[in-house]
């Protein structure tokens, strides 16, 4: 067997209702000063109040920063690690979506360390250390609060990824209750988002990929075909958000140690420069990209196909069921609300050029795709999909 390493998040807890009791399960580590990092809709919404007054129950100072966007900029970063050394805080906890975990896990690393961004790019060039850190999510879908990477959006489109395992948290709060108010078309796109984690990690050509990302993968993807369905259209089915949130963190332990591939390479290019939801710039080229990789991976599509729909489990033939697991997964986007082509989302055909050749940026994606990707198919992946 061929040898791999395998890291994640150390202290996982999952508990519906456990970010009312953050100060108590997270609060001793993160020593007497904290920097909250999320975003302003989700303070509007008041969902980490519970949480605040818990911390602050314990006797420490919290200081909130909650300027966190959407694919979060380069200077909303400067500006979370600005609030936290003007707060001297000795901790970091971050609240929210992906967006929030990835500021906070950054955070957390330039003001522990004192080491330059511009650095730290890349993989495995972070130095630390990092302050203690507590992710908590609420959304089911980056996996951010098990995985080493943080994404942020540098200049007017580029995303750019820093990864390292120092950036892993110490400890993720996993609480369900917060994803219960997750609105239809954020919940279908972040879960989406988290199928695709699962996917691509099975299929990685890494030399990483490794049995326990491959049976998590498998796992994530039982819980999310289960439940995807049910979270979108019964949002207050607290079993099913468990489910949504359990296996979109299976799937970021499965992508964190066998990385995502073309999906996500020519996503990026999608949020980047037109600010599409992450986990809808992944569905946008999903099938399309699925459709290009089957010659080299109808097998791997084939075996997990039956985790996410299992009446496919009858379909004996590989190709026959590699074929129906993509079609049934452009049916399911569909399903849940989720426009169908580039064009929906106001991307102009003028444009695709200039994707593809972004896209092609992302080597570090591109590389543990299971068929090698030029920049004339990625063109013809955006011209299917468009
Ligand atoms: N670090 C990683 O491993 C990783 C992996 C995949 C994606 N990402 C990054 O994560 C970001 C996307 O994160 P995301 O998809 O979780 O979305 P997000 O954090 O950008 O949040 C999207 C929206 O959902 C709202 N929201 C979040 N939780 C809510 C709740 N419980 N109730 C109501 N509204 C809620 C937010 O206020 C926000 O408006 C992108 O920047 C992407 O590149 C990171
Ligand atoms: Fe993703």
């Amino acid at each position: 067997m061929d040898s791999f390493r395998f890291n994640t998040t150390s202290s996982i807890i999952f508990e519906a209702g456990a970010a009312g009791r953050l100060g108590r399960l997270a609060g001793p580590g993160l020593g007497g000063r904290v920097l909250l990092v999320t975003d302003p809709g989700l303070r509007k919404l008041g969902l980490c109040d519970h949480a605040l007054r818990s911390l602050e129950d314990e006797g420490i100072a919290v200081t909130v920063f909650d300027a966190v966007e959407a694919d979060p900029s380069l200077a909303t970063l400067n500006k979370a690690v600005e609030a936290g050394r003007a707060a001297s805080v000795a901790g970091v906890v971050g609240f929210g979506g992906g967006s929030s975990l990835d500021v906070a896990k950054l955070a957390a690393l330039l003001i522990g360390s004192g080491e330059v961004l511009d650095e730290a790019w890349g993989v495995g060039n972070a130095k630390g250390p990092r302050l203690p850190l507590v992710l908590v999510p609420t959304t089911a879908g980056t996996g951010s609060e098990v995985t080493p990477v943080s994404i942020i959006t540098v200049g007017a489109e580029e995303k750019r990824g820093a990864s390292s395992p120092i950036i892993l948290p110490d400890i993720a709060v996993l609480d369900a209750e917060l994803t219960l108010g997750l609105p239809p078309a954020i919940t279908a796109a972040t879960g989406i988002d988290a199928m695709v984690h699962a996917i691509e990690a099975y299929a990685s050509k890494s030399a990483n990929n490794n049995p326990l990302s491959q049976m998590l993968a498998r796992q994530a993807l039982r819980l999310l075909g289960a439940n995807i369905e049910k979270a979108v259209f019964d949002g207050n089915n607290v079993e099913a958000r468990g489910a949504m949130l359990l296996g979109s963190m299976l799937a970021g332990q499965a992508f964190a140690n066998s990385p995502v591939a073309a999906v996500h390479a020519l996503a990026y290019p999608i949020g980047g420069t037109f600010h599409v939801p992450h986990g809808l710039s992944n569905a946008l080229v999903l099938p399309h990209v699925l459709r290009f990789n089957a010659p080299e991976a109808a097998h791997l599509y084939a075996e997990i196909a039956a985790d996410v729909f299992p009446h496919l489990e009858r379909e004996q033939d590989i190709q026959g069921r590699c074929a129906a697991f993509i079609a049934e997964l452009a049916a399911l986007a569909g399903k849940l609300g989720l426009p169908p082509r580039l064009r929906d989302v106001g991307i102009g055909e003028e444009h695709l050029a200039k994707m593809a050749a972004d896209a092609m940026k992302q080597t570090r994606l591109l590389v543990n795709n299971p068929r090698g990707l030029s920049e004339a198919d990625a063109l013809s992946i955006y011209r299917a999909a468009w």
